[in-house]
Order: C-alpha cells, then sequence, then structure tokens
C-alpha cells in the first residue's frame, strides 16, 4: 500500500515510511492510495475472532507489502496481551438500542492505548530492521501523552518528547506523564493551550533542518497508523451487533477528529455504518460546522472533558481530502486559509455531503455533569465526562432498528472529580496506578515559542543519548 498526501505536494511512500516520517513533507497528511475493501463474506468470517487476530486481518490491506501479516498478528497478540479485560474491547448495553463500547482497559486507561500499544512495536519493528533511531514528538491534552510515553518508555532506538498545556490536564492525566523517569521520555508543559502544543509541533516539522536533524517521528493521529490501528474496534462492535447484515451506527467524543476518522474509515472499507455522532464539549467547532456550516475557531475554554478542549482538528483535513474527491490543491488552499483567518468556508456542496452522514451535539459543563448523574441513575453505568458526552450524541441521533455505539474513551478515575461532583461516587484508580500521587514528578516548563521548545528537545534527546 502507497500513501499520498492531502496536499499533494509529497511523493507517495511505502507504510514504513510514513509510520516513520508522521507528518507530509507539505505539511498534509498521509492517506492511503486506496480504500482496501472487504466483501460481506470476508467480514462475516471474522466473526468471534479474538480481538489481536481481528486487529491484524483488518489492518493488513495498510501495511501491505512493509509488514507481513505473520509479524503484524504477532506484534498485535503482545500488544493486546496486558489489558486487563478478556475481551479487550468489551460491548455492553446501557439503553434500548444503546450500547457502548469500553476502549479504556490497556494500562493508561483511555483509548490510546488501543493504537499505541501496537505503535510502540510496530517502530521498534522498523526502526530495528532499518537501523536508525527517531525523535518523537507529540502533542497532548492528557491521554495521548500518557499512553505514548507508556508504550515507548525504555525504548532503545527512540527518544520521546511530549507537550501538554500547563494546568489543563487532570491531575491524574499529568502525573501519568511525568511520573515516568526513564531516559528517553522528556515532559514539557508548554504555557498555552493544547492547539498551542499541537501548533509547536508542526512548526517544528516545518523546520527542515530541524526534522531532520532531529529525525522527527510523531505519534498524534496524524500518523496513519494511528488511525489504522482504530480502525478494528469499530469493526470488533459491528459485527458483534450484526454487521454485515445490519447496520450500526456510532457515536464518539472528539477533539483531534481521529477516532471517529477511523470509524468512518470502516466505512469506507465496507462495513456497513449508517451515521456517525461527533460529541463535543464547549469546544465546539465542529458541532457548529455540522449543524451550520460554521468553521470559525474561537479560543479554547477549560472543560471537564479536558482531552476535548480543541478547536483545530487536525484529522479532518482528511474527511475534507476525501469530501473534495481527493483534490489535493483545493484541500492545501482550505486548510491553508483557515490557518490564516481561523475560518474555512466549505462548499456548501462539500457540507452536505458530510451533513448527510454526521452529526454533532455540545454539551456544556452543567449539561454533562447532569448527563452522567443521569446515566448512572438509569444504567448504573459509570461514564467519564468525554464518553457521557458521546452517549448523549447517540441517544440524540439513534435510528428505530439501528444499534448505536458509544465509544466510552477513558476510564472514569481519571476525572475523578467531576464524576464525584455529578454522582458523589469517587472511582479509585486500578492497582497498578493506587501509588500514583506519591510518585516523584519530572517535567519542564516552556514558553509557547519555537525556539525555546527546539531548545528543550534537543536537550531532552542530548541527555538520552550520553
Ligand atoms: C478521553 C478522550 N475522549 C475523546 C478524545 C477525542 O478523541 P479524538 O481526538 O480522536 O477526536 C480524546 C483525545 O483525543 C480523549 O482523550
Ligand atoms: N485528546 C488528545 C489530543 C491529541 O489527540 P491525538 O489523537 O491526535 O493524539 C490527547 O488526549 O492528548
Amino acid at each position: 500500500m502507497k500513501y499520498v498526501s492531502t496536499r499533494g505536494q509529497a511523493p507517495a511512500r511505502s507504510f514504513s515510511d510514513i509510520l516513520l516520517a508522521g507528518l507530509a513533507e507539505d505539511g498534509g497528511l498521509f492517506m492511503p492510495e486506496a480504500w482496501p475493501q472487504f466483501t460481506a463474506d470476508e467480514w462475516r468470517s471474522m466473526r468471534g475472532l479474538p480481538y489481536a487476530a481481528l486487529a491484524a486481518r483488518v489492518m493488513a490491506p495498510f501495511m501491505a507489502g512493509s509488514i507481513n501479516p505473520a509479524t503484524l498478528l504477532h506484534l498485535c497478540e503482545e500488544a493486546y496481551a496486558n489489558f486487563d479485560h478478556s475481551a479487550i474491547v468489551p460491548l455492553l448495553q446501557i439503553e434500548d438500542g444503546l450500547f457502548v463500547q469500553e476502549l479504556f482497559h490497556g494500562p493508561t486507561l483511555a483509548f490510546k492505548d488501543m493504537a499505541m500499544q501496537l505503535l510502540g512495536r510496530l517502530f521498534d519493528h522498523v526502526l530495528t530492521e532499518r537501523n536508525e533511531r527517531v525523535t518523537i514528538v507529540g502533542a497532548t491534552s492528557g491521554d495521548t501523552g500518557s499512553a505514548a510515553i507508556e508504550a515507548f518508555k525504555g525504548r532503545e532506538r527512540l527518544s520521546v518528547v511530549i507537550l501538554h498545556p500547563e494546568g489543563r490536564t487532570s491531575d491524574v492525566q499529568r502525573r501519568q506523564m511525568t511520573t515516568v523517569l526513564d531516559a528517553n521520555i522528556t515532559n514539557l508543559a508548554v504555557q498555552g493551550t493544547f492547539d498551542d502544543c499541537q501548533d509547536l509541533v508542526k512548526a517544528m516539522f516545518a523546520d527542515t533542518a530541524f526534522r531532520e536533524d532531529m529525525r522527527l517521528s510523531a505519534v498524534n493521529s496524524i500518523n496513519w497508523a494511528r488511525i489504522a490501528a482504530q480502525i478494528p474496534y469499530y469493526v470488533y462492535a459491528a459485527l458483534s451487533l450484526g454487521a454485515p447484515d445490519r447496520e450500526v451506527s456510532f457515536a464518539v467524543p472528539t477533539g483531534n477528529f481521529g477516532n471517529i476518522l477511523a470509524a468512518w474509515a470502516a466505512r469506507k472499507m465496507g462495513l456497513p455504518v449508517r451515521h456517525l455522532c461527533v460529541g463535543s464539549n464547549r469546544n465546539d467547532i465542529l458541532t457548529r460546522f455540522l449543524n451550520a456550516n460554521d468553521m470559525t475557531a474561537h479560543t479554547v475554554v477549560p472543560s471537564l472533558s479536558p482531552s476535548m478542549d480543541i478547536q483545530v482538528s487536525s484529522n479532518f483535513e482528511r474527511l475534507l481530502f476525501e469530501f473534495l474527491g481527493r483534490d489535493a490543491k483545493a484541500c492545501a488552499a482550505l486548510m491553508t486559509g483557515f490557518r490564516q483567518t481561523g475560518k474555512m468556508d466549505v462548499p456548501d456542496t462539500v457540507w452536505a455531503s458530510i451533513h448527510g452522514l454526521f452529526s454533532g451535539l455540545a454539551l456544556d459543563d452543567e449539561a454533562t455533569t447532569s448527563e452522567i448523574r443521569e446515566v448512572h441513575q438509569k444504567s448504573q453505568y459509570l461514564a467519564d465526562p468525554h464518553t457521557v458526552i458521546g452517549i448523549a450524541a447517540g441517544r440524540k441521533f439513534r435510528h428505530p432498528g439501528v444499534p448505536m455505539v458509544a465509544m466510552a474513551t477513558a476510564h472514569p478515575a481519571k476525572f475523578p472529580d467531576a464524576i464525584r461532583a455529578a454522582t458523589g461516587i469517587f472511582p479509585a484508580l486500578p492497582p497498578s496506578l493506587a501509588d500514583l500521587f506519591d510518585r516523584e514528578e519530572r517535567f519542564r516548563v516552556v514558553p509557547n515559542v519555537i525556539e525555546a521548545v527546539e531548545d528543550a528537545v534537543r536537550s531532552g534527546v542530548l541527555a538520552n543519548n550520553h
């Protein structure tokens, strides 16, 4: 499989190349040159497979020519071996026609582990094969960082530098990152928002000399491998609920648009997905876009669901590229305009096609709190502040006869204060994290200035190499 850039100015590359490159040289995002397709019989043959085997089958076409299927299966089996639920991604019903799929049974209690546990192993495999080293730079609003640090800590061929917005994650999220003291891990607390962190990462990639000198790589969902590894759980849920002989819809609490993009990718591969529902918090740019073609970035406001405190959703570019008929020039023009003006004028016809498939619902903090309380009272289900927004979106947009699956993206114990305020229950951390608040923290505060961040990345990498 070859990959092309959404901005059309980078050469087509193999899966191994784009895994290590992360972002295309022209600032665009890589997309598969063609969509792999599975027939109804092929989907049926995946029913009942253990999760790792299912994941390897679904992802194999994306890695064709780079990772052989037997190696991929082995890496998937290793990646999902330490999850704390035998189903890996258990599905449970909370209301008539409304299901929740729990994606937080990995080591850091968030859905990011689903992809990151595999990425850690894929990077090791490809770097060893090529005898290379890389520096991973990542931006996090809380969960990607801890999942990446957990997956990559102690690995010899890479240094990892994670930028989080100072004071804007939950204490549990911050400590999950900053208490990992391995030499190859550097945590930077940026004086800004998640969008600033993401911009800084993109600016480091745009600085060609720095990018090449540091051999930069990315594990945010700008890296296609992240999206590929998030597709299989949608397949698992749909097959469990009757696909390919029955349609299924999904509701996804959304920030950077990576998770819901994976659901859409599954649909492109032939999975019968009827509808996709975006859940937003007060940072509701995607919901405003889906409801009224209003893609105007506002100032980011902190919320009870900090991992979704985002205004610039990187993966929207991939959707746009596809709905523009893969017109890279038009896509690049819209993205450049958005960066310059903070507003994107998506042509009405393009918006209407997106609107036919996606809907959006935004909840403010007050509504999030009442929703946590209500879901708990009615269904005895304790949903974290991100998950509950997806549940609310799923309930609003479900069609009779079509099961709606809401993605549970984080364990409630990551956001204990919000859960206690809503229900009076203080969710305890699992035993592996029970001493989290006793552990030593290490991080460096940096201003939201590219030169300062590049210096900090360089010194983190140097310290690791000595
Ligand atoms: C708990 C949680 N829910 C939802 C999201 C939003 O997912 P995405 O950025 O893929 O849209 C995130 C962060 O990415 C998250 O950490
Ligand atoms: N919510 C995320 C933000 C980064 O998203 P990613 O999927 O692009 O890595 C986080 O928790 O860090």
